[in-house]
C-alpha cells in the first residue's frame, strides 16, 4: 500500500521533510483509539496486534518514536507490549499528557509527586456519582495521579457524560484539578501539563525538524496546536486523525484522516516501507 497524499499543502510539505530527512522527524502516536482500538473496559485495552511491528518497523528509520498517552506510563507500557522489543530500543512514552517519562532505553520510569487534590477528589467521587441519577452504570479507573469516570458502560453513556459534567466540574474546582473530557469520559487531574505542552518540550529536547502527530480524542488537540504552532514558524509537520464517528474535532484540523488503529498501523508501514 503506498502512503496517502495529505490533503492540505502544510501536510504534504510535512510529509516530504520526513521523507527527505527522517533522521531529524519525531513520530508522536496517541495510544487508546490511535494504536488500541476503542473497547468497553478500559482495563481491556491492548494495542492493535499489527502495531508493535509496524512501530519496530519504522523505529530504526526515523529520529524518535514517542507514544503520549493520558494513560499512566507504565501502563501503556504494559497494555502496548513496549519494553524489550528489538527496534524500539529508545522508544519513549510520556504518560498521564506528558507529566510521566518511560525510556525503553533504560526501562526508567519518571512519575511526579501526587497532586493531593486527587486523593481528596477520591473520597468524595462515589458520593457525586450516587447524586448523579442519570450516571448510573458510570465507572472509574483509578490511574493514582489521576481518576477518569467512564460512562461508556453506562445505561444511557451519553446522558450519563452530560449528567456527570457539571457535578465533575465543581468537584474538580473544589480541589485544583481540572476535567479532561474525552471518549465518554471524564477525568479528573492535576492541571499544569498537557500534549501540547509535552509534545513542544520533547520536540526542542531531540531537535527535531519534523512531527508526524497521530490522535483521535479531545486531549490530543493540543499536540495539533503544537504542530501548528511549528508550522507557522517553518517548521514541517504531519497531523493525521484516527479517525471515529465519535469525535469529529480532529479530522477538521488533520491533513490526513485514517481509518482509527488499522489505519494509523498502514500508514506507519506504508511510510517504512518508502524509507527502506
Ligand atoms: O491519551 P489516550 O491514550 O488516548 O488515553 C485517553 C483515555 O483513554 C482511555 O479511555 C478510552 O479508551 C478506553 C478503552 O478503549 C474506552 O473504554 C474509553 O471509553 C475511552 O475514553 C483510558 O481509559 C483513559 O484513562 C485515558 O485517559
Amino acid at each position: 500500500m503506498g502512503i496517502p497524499v495529505p490533503s492540505t499543502a502544510a501536510g504534504r510539505d510535512g510529509l516530504a521533510a520526513l521523507l527527505e530527512r527522517p533522521e531529524r522527524a519525531v513520530i508522536a502516536l496517541d495510544f487508546d483509539g490511535t494504536l488500541a482500538e476503542i473497547v468497553p473496559d478500559p482495563d481491556q485495552a491492548r494495542a492493535h496486534p499489527a502495531a508493535v511491528p509496524a512501530l519496530a518497523a519504522i523505529a530504526p528509520l526515523v529520529g524518535t518514536v514517542l507514544v503520549l498517552t493520558g494513560r499512566p506510563a507504565g501502563v501503556a507500557v504494559r497494555y502496548g507490549g513496549f519494553a524489550d522489543v528489538p527496534g524500539l530500543e529508545h522508544l519513549v512514552v510520556l504518560g498521564h499528557y506528558g507529566a510521566e517519562r518511560w525510556d525503553a532505553a533504560s526501562g526508567a520510569l519518571h512519575t511526579p509527586e501526587p497532586h493531593p487534590g486527587v486523593a481528596a477528589a477520591r473520597a468524595e467521587l462515589p458520593d457525586v456519582l450516587r447524586a448523579t441519577v442519570a450516571a448510573q452504570g458510570a465507572s472509574l479507573e483509578d490511574k493514582g495521579r489521576a481518576i477518569a469516570v467512564h460512562t461508556r458502560r453506562a445505561t444511557d453513556p451519553q446522558a450519563a457524560f452530560d449528567a456527570l459534567r457539571a457535578p465533575l466540574h465543581a468537584l474538580a474546582a473544589r480541589h485544583a484539578l481540572i476535567v479532561e473530557p474525552g471518549r465518554l469520559v471524564l477525568e479528573l487531574r492535576p492541571p499544569g501539563m498537557d500534549k501540547g505542552v509535552a509534545l513542544a518540550q520533547f520536540v526542542r529536547d531531540v531537535n527535531a525538524e519534523t512531527v508526524l502527530y497521530a490522535g483521535d480524542d479531545l486531549g490530543d488537540l493540543a499536540a495539533f496546536g503544537t504542530v501548528e504552532q511549528r508550522r507557522s514558524n517553518g517548521q514541517p509537520g504531519l497531523l493525521v486523525c484516527s479517525g471515529s464517528a465519535e469525535v469529529t474535532e480532529l479530522a477538521d484540523r488533520a491533513d490526513l484522516v485514517v481509518e482509527g488503529p488499522r489505519g494509523v498501523i498502514d500508514l506507519l508501514s506504508a511510510l517504512a516501507g518508502a524509507l527502506r
